[in-house]
């Protein structure tokens, strides 16, 4: 039995050290050529490669075939073991087995071979791979569940795609029909979108990486040379992917540099591949293979007809010139999406089309393009701008069912109806933030702890006499003014009380304009991880967060016109944004990413516990604003300066509440 540790964590420097990757010269791979190299039954699959495209040829080792059979039991430091199964597939790094947990469940082990991490540079390959993994989530994504290693290997334990990917299925069907090519694109670019939108580039997206699920959905997989763009314009040099993927950009190395854009060029290639058979610039050599992308030198055999639409579709792709290339959002507008569009993909289509694919009605098609998108994350509001959705959202009849009538302090009767969830999308958002900025995640719990903890112990102990000098000094805190939810559409507004104005986008990232700066933050969110935060100059807005800029723009306007604000202005001392929120009938609650909690009560008296529960902050209805010592209030059993109705019983809901959050937290 091998006993398996936890990796280490990763610091952010290593994060983009991708550029390490050593260049392989001269790539020569035949069997590569065809289409990705073919991972089942033990034949070996030629890895993605650095390549220097005019350098002589040399056969590179392949790094998993120094990975050995893994034990049959493997048991992680938490004491959990998992049998191992099948090998399910070998790529140039890794191989992969089935993995069994206690309860039956069955993952894929990806597994690497310590000995092949000889170098920094292979470490740093790896631990990179693990850490962009982790932190991401999407239904096309194959999902990250965790990783541990023992003497031998490194494991990423993985979601397991029984159906392979869809380069085996195009080895047996040859070539794939319109309308289920259709529908795969419609999930990978769901994926890509999400990726671009956390600034990843997956840099190897090929068919052999794209497997399906148990339910024929596909997801992306791979992210070995994956990178993270510290900011939209920055660009990377590495010389990267799969030969006959590569864009023509990437070969031109540390001339031009590359971007989002190759994953576009890759969507080109697969498209191609699915429908005509085989990639567009294969050749025998690799060599040729990239000549010929450097000069998109390709076409459209007449003997496997396409459709008109998919050729223009695929020639803009394939656009020499990256900023030619469509967005993703503009990919989702070609006409080639409005011809027959399935409800799914069928585990028939691993053999052959399923019938009836190409009579699938106008109407029907439409539905099924629609449903795909939204499963796939994507949502497209009917090339309108949201801004403008937004607007008249807001000023027709309808968002009352949208956007409950009262949104906020100081607002009408209904404000605090209970939000009907299915209307407004999820309740709870997760949010943590960079450890930079202010303080982990793991610290936050730890303050959700120590506030339910003090809020206890205050409790008991509001007989005893108080020695003053170990009285918190109080101050009020930072808090939420105003707000909007509008989590069914975008995300939930709100206005601090020093002005800063945020939007919490469904995405779960932050955009917080600073009052009165020139700056504005944008804060993505990585699962476990914190947030990556990036400050930009509202005067030069990366054209990816324009749109959210002006959503953010829009609701402050909607704010300050129609909404009062719940205290008057604090100054600015600290960067303070909302971590997550939840709403009950009774009250809506904010954490703030200080560590503070603040809560709306229905009868429009609100509190706030900071200091980790040390101190309270009552507003009133008529903003009067007052912090002190929670010892105090608990000895006088009211706030001194107002009184607050059901002042006790509020804390206890508050001390609950808190309590309620400290232990989801912790057995998180
Ligand atoms: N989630 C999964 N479920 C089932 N099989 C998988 C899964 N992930 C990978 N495999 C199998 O393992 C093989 C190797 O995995 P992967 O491509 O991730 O390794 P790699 O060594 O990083 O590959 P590459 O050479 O492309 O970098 C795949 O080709 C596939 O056959």
């Amino acid at each position: 039995m091998s006993r398996a540790q936890p990796l280490q964590p990763l610091n952010n420097t290593q994060l983009n050290n991708r550029g390490n990757i050593t260049p392989i010269k001269g790539v020569r791979r035949s069997k590569e050529n065809q289409f990705d190299p073919v991972p089942v039954h033990g034949v070996p699959a030629a890895p993605p490669v650095a390549v220097a495209a005019d350098k002589p040829k040399k056969k590179k080792e392949k790094l998993s075939a120094l990975c050995k059979t893994p034990p049959s039991i493997v048991r992680t430091r938490n004491g959990r073991d998992y049998r191992r199964g099948n090998f399910l597939g070998e790529g140039g790094f890794a191989r992969c087995f089935q993995m069994k947990d206690a309860s039956g469940q069955i993952f894929a082990a990806k597994t690497v071979a310590k000995a092949s991490i000889k170098n920094e540079k292979t470490k740093t390959k790896l631990l990179s791979e693990i850490k962009i993994h982790k932190s991401l989530k999407h239904a096309n994504i194959v999902n990250f569940i965790d990783c541990f290693e023992d003497d031998v290997n490194v494991y990423i334990l993985l979601e397991i795609c029984p159906n392979q990917s869809l380069m085996e299925l195009l080895k047996t069907r040859k070539r794939v029909s319109e309308p289920e090519v259709r529908y795969f694109m419609v999930q990978i670019i769901g994926a890509i979108k999400y990726l671009h939108s956390r600034r990843v580039i997956h840099r190897d997206l090929k068919l052999g990486n794209i497997f399906f699920d148990p339910q024929m959905n596909l997801k992306i997989g791979d992210f070995g040379l994956a990178s993270v763009l510290p900011s939209l314009d920055s660009r990377k040099y590495t010389i990267c992917g799969t030969p006959n993927y590569i864009a023509p950009e990437v070969l031109g190395g540390k001339n031009t540099g590359h971007s989002f854009e190759v994953d576009i060029w890759a969507i080109g290639i697969m498209m191609y591949a699915l429908l005509v058979g085989k990639p567009p610039f294969q050749a025998k050599d690799v060599q040729v293979i990239y000549e010929r992308i450097k000069k998109t030198e390709y076409a459209f055999p007449a003997d496997k007809p396409i459709s008109e639409e998919a050729k223009v579709l695929i020639k803009d792709l394939l656009s020499l010139n990256p900023l030619n290339r469509p967005t993703i959002d503009e990919i989702l507008n070609y006409d080639w999406f409005k011809g027959p569009f399935p409800d799914k993909t069928y585990e028939e289509s691993l053999v052959s089309t399923p019938p009836g694919f190409g009579k699938i009605s106008k109407t029907q098609s439409s539905i099924n393009f629609t449903n795909t998108k939204s499963s796939a994350g994507i949502y497209t509001p009917k090339n309108k701008n949201p801004v403008e959705i937004l607007r008249s959202d807001l000023q027709s009849e309808q968002p009352k069912s949208l956007l409950p009538q009262s949104l906020s302090p100081n607002d009408t009767r209904n404000k605090y109806e209970e939000v009907n969830p299915s209307v407004l999308g999820k309740s709870n958002r997760r949010v943590n933030f960079n450890s930079n900025y202010s303080t982990t995640i793991k610290r936050l719990n730890q303050i959700c702890f120590e506030t339910y903890q003090n809020m206890r112990r205050l409790e008991y102990s509001k007989h005893e006499q108080i020695v003053s000098e170990e009285l918190p000094r109080c101050e009020n805190p930072i808090l939420i003014s105003k707000w909007v939810d509008y989590s069914n559409k975008y995300g939930f507004s709100y206005q601090l009380n020093n002005d800063d104005i945020g939007v919490l986008f469904n995405d779960e990232n932050t955009i917080l304009k600073v009052h009165n700066g020139s700056k504005f933050m944008e804060l993505i969110y990585h699962e476990n991880e914190g947030w990556t935060c990036i400050e930009n100059s509202i005067h030069h807005p990366p054209s990816q967060v324009k749109r959210q800029l002006e959503i953010v723009d829009f609701f402050a306007k909607y704010m300050n016109s129609n909404l009062s604000k719940v205290s008057e202005n604090e100054d600015r001392k600290e960067t303070v944004f909302l971590r997550r929120y939840s709403r009950t009938s009774d009250y809506i609650m904010f954490e703030m990413t200080n560590g503070n909690f603040q809560f709306n009560f229905k009868d429009h008296h609100k509190i706030c516990v900071s200091k980790s529960g040390l101190a309270i902050t009552h507003i009133s209805p008529s903003r009067i604003i007052q912090t002190h010592p929670l010892i105090l209030v608990l000895k006088e059993g009211n706030f001194p300066v107002e009184e607050v109705p059901e002042c006790l019983e509020k804390i206890n809901v508050i001390k609950e509440a808190i309590k309620r959050k400290a232990f989801k937290d912790s057995s998180a």
